[in-house]
């Protein structure tokens, strides 16, 4: 999964030609593997949000869950599409601060979890939560006339912090939006 998340950032940083930030950026970098195990499905509710609409407050996020399926991620035009993810997939989301980095080209993923009152099996997942250690600056070359600065640099353990306080609804726009 490293591996696959250094492979995908190579080529976002490759496709807007600013691949020489790509090691200084990435030089010290924190991980966490996360493994999530939902409530039991209860049949007293008719449908379960098992995980409310958020993005998350990483550089980026890889899923992979089998079994249950309920990812929900929520595109342009405002419908939540269902992602079934076959037993060898998995899904790779944009978080808040490659939005940052990337001057709002790439937008933070909005997901939720929805697990169908159908279900009677445990639904378990698995992540893989990228945060890089460095203040996060836009590169110079995201920032043109069409694409004015849009964010402070971003310290994203700070952030985390800040949402402590927040109840973790400290959306990044407001934290360092300009
Ligand atoms: O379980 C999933 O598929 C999503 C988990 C998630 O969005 C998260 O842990 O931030
Ligand atoms: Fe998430």
């Amino acid at each position: 999964m490293e591996e696959l998340d250094q492979m995908v950032m190579r080529m976002v940083f490759e496709n807007y030609g600013v691949e020489k930030y790509y090691d200084s950026l990435t030089e010290s970098v924190t991980r966490t593997l996360g493994f999530i195990k939902y409530k039991e499905p209860q049949n007293t509710v008719s449908t379960c949000n098992a995980l409310d609409r958020h993005t998350d407050k990483t550089f980026t996020t890889i899923l992979h869950q089998n079994h249950v399926k309920g990812l929900e991620i929520k595109t342009k035009d405002d419908q939540w599409l269902g992602f079934d993810y076959s037993p060898s997939s998995f899904i790779f989301l944009a978080a808040d601060a490659l939005q940052v980095w990337s001057n709002d080209r790439i937008p933070s993923c909005i997901h939720q979890v929805h697990i169908s009152e159908n279900e009677t099996r445990t639904r378990y997942s698995f992540g893989l939560f990228t945060f890089y250690d460095k203040t996060i600056n836009v590169p110079e070359e995201l920032v043109d006339e069409e694409h004015p600065l849009r964010y402070k640099p971003l310290n994203i353990f700070e952030y985390l912090k800040a949402n402590v306080g927040h109840g973790g609804e400290l959306s990044i726009k407001a934290y360092c939006g300009i």
